[in-house]
């Protein structure tokens, strides 16, 4: 007879909140993107949100989307959430490895997910489906034979106390 705990949390649901909680570290007021790279036999590689670069202040580098300076806005300065988790892991390979990404990747994070090996991309949210930069992702991943999933929200509340 197992005394074992019925309600653990599944792999998808760890690592896609693991990917949240990196989010939650974002600076940006408009969209928190977090990622979480993962082993084939489920263990945690590396994680990413979405920042400026090493040195390039906050209070000094803008957060805004849109002014007729591009120079003004962040786009040219923020490094994805997937690239930052990929360039924050040192140990070696991630070939055949999986990425949970709380947004689907743009098409230069998906350059970089190609060219890493990756081969599962886990994703929540698409709320940039339709625009040229996600369907390049899409058909570049299909042609690199990266495998993409939609998450499947339980919509489990996980309360943590800090
Ligand atoms: O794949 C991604 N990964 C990622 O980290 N981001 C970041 C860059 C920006 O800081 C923010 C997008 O900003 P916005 O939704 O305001 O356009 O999300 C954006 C994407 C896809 O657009
Ligand atoms: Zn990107």
């Amino acid at each position: 007879m197992s005394d074992k705990r019925e309600d653990y949390i599944s792999w998808d649901e760890y690592f896609m909140a693991v990917a949240k909680l990196a989010g939650m570290r974002s600076k940006d007021p408009n969209s928190q993107v977090g990622c979480c790279i993962v082993s084939a036999d489920n263990k945690i590689l590396s994680m990413g949100y979405n920042g400026f670069p090493r040195g390039c202040s906050d209070d000094s580098f803008p957060w805004a989307r849109e002014n007729p300076d591009p120079l003004k806005t962040k786009y040219v300065y923020v490094t994805h959430s997937e690239l930052n988790a990929i360039l924050n892991y040192r140990g070696g390979s991630l070939e055949g490895s999986k990425l949970y990404v709380s947004l689907f990747p743009c098409n230069e994070c998906a350059k970089a997910i190609i060219q890493a090996g990756i081969r599962t991309v886990i994703y929540d949210d698409d709320k940039y489906d339709k625009t040229p930069s996600v369907m390049a992702s899409k058909m570049m991943f299909q042609a690199a034979g990266v495998e993409f999933r939609h998450y499947k929200r339980s919509n489990r509340k996980l309360v943590i106390t800090v």
